[in-house]
């Protein structure tokens, strides 16, 4: 071939090509999203086209997807299989899960092993639980993994009148938070799962004297009172039905991740009457932005993560949160979710205060959020909980509980509304922080 020819080929080539890659563009940009983007997209797709609270800038809205399929898609999601095969320790495996940001990753396929292993595997110690104003015990299984056993007080029906942060703790509560935070994508809760103890078989013969002591029986059943702030005698302890004594196992964290306990800047006084700082000044989270703490790093935007899920679950009580010590960059550790789930018809909107009186709001979880609105949510984690042992003797949450949880994100999703009206999405919505 002559040079021209070469140089009209080759011309001609690269045009194929141009035209060949604008025509696919969307796909080969599509596959390099990450399948968490790629899901959020889609998902997206779908709320532009039920013209509900409209996100910014809706991009491929073209794509037709049913509300139902994006249920089916999260169901699958987060799944768990109580059979899977593991093919080290579950508690090596949900060691290495742990990192400065996150308890378990994205994808975790052997949760439902270790979940296996956390509600057959022999329990070869039982102490009083450690810290903490209230009731539970701190067992060590076979394998030599640390869990804490929360006991049931409470009924699932029961209603919890009075102050936000009254109760004893809904051990349910904490299986529907651990769960909750990985369909919310923050994976920030320990590892939860529901067991059934025989105090008679399983704890009698190898718990410590001081726990042991504690031990009382009423018209039959065994009891315990424990040692903790509010346990009292008798008056305060539970009681198994006969020796069986349901609870929620909460895996224990690695031990070389030392916990640094922090003040709350939106805690509560605790004192009727009394207001907190954050209740009356208007001006309150710009003071804490301009905090060490606060100022830069993830710190912020992690406390209004933490005040969603929490507005989500109604815990009125996190005075004070934990981090990893040795790191600067720690995820808030959603830890003790007990308090939670009290009262289906109450929505404590000062919970939320960190997200409103900042108006702002990692923009990922915000998407997340809008996902999960119109009910998929509790679709999702109503379906999720029937893989815990418990759901099977009485579903985890009652209906009233899951209808408040699609209430409640309506709720958040108005307020970030109302920041956008004020502010405009771009200062409201944080992306790298
Ligand atoms: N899964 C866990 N891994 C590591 N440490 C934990 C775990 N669960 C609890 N702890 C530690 O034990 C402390 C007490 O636990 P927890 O907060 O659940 O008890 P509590 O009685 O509800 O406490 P409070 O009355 O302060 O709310 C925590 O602050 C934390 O330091
Ligand atoms: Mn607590």
């Amino acid at each position: 071939m002559k040079l021209r020819q070469k140089f009209v080929f080759l011309v001609c080539i690269s045009f194929v090509l141009y035209v060949s890659y604008k025509i696919l563009e969307p796909e080969i940009s599509g596959q390099s999203l990450q399948e968490q983007e790629q899901l959020e997209f889609r998902h997206l797709a779908l709320k532009h086209n039920l013209k509900s609270q409209n996100p910014v800038n809706v991009e491929n809205s073209s794509t037709h997807i049913k509300k139902e399929d994006v249920i089916q898609e999260l169901i699958q999601k987060y799944r768990m299989d109580l059979s899977y095969p593991l093919n080290e320790s579950p508690w090596r495996i949900a060691s290495k899960w742990v990192t400065p940001r996150e308890i378990i990753p994205e994808s975790a396929p052997e949760l439902g092993g270790i979940l296996k292993a956390l509600i057959t595997r022999k329990i070869i110690s039982a102490d009083i639980g450690h810290k903490g104003t209230q009731l539970k015990m701190t067992l060590v299984l076979e394998g030599g993994q640390k869990v804490v056993f929360k006991p049931k007080r409470f009924e699932r029906a029961h209603v919890i009148e009075g102050s936000p942060y009254s109760g004893e703790d809904r051990h349910n509560g904490e299986i529907a938070a651990f769960h909750l935070s990985r369909i919310l994508e923050l994976r920030r809760t320990p590892v939860a799962v529901g067991r059934m103890i025989d105090l008679n078989e399983e704890i009698k013969q190898i718990g410590r004297i001081r726990l042991l002591e504690t031990f009382f029986n009423r018209d039959e059943n065994t009891c315990f009172y424990g040692k903790c702030l509010y346990c009292h005698g008798p008056e305060t302890g539970v009681c198994a039905k006969g020796s069986v004594l349901e609870g929620t196992l909460v895996l224990w964290l690695p031990e070389h991740y030392t916990l640094k306990l922090h003040k709350h800047p939106w805690a509560r006084t605790y004192k009727e009457g009394k207001a907190a700082k954050w209740e009356t000044d208007e001006d309150y989270c710009f003071k804490v932005t301009q905090m060490d703490l606060f100022r830069e790093g993830p710190r912020l935007m992690d406390i209004i993560d933490t005040a969603v899920f929490d507005f989500l679950i109604g815990n009125a009580d996190r005075h004070h949160y934990e981090t990893f010590e040795k790191y600067n960059n720690s995820m808030i550790i959603m830890l003790d979710n007990g308090k939670s789930f009290g009262n289906p018809r109450v929505d404590e909107i000062s919970i939320l205060a960190p997200l409103y009186q900042c108006c702002s709001i990692r923009r990922k979880t915000w998407l997340r959020l809008l996902v999960l609105q119109d009910g998929i949510l509790s679709e999702v984690l109503e379906v999720t909980l029937t893989q815990d042992p418990l759901n099977n003797i009485d579903p985890i949450l009652t209906t009233l509980h899951l209808q408040a949880l699609d209430r409640r994100l309506k709720i958040i999703l108005d307020h970030v509304q109302q920041c956008f009206h004020k502010y405009g999405p771009n200062k409201v919505l944080i992306q790298n922080r």
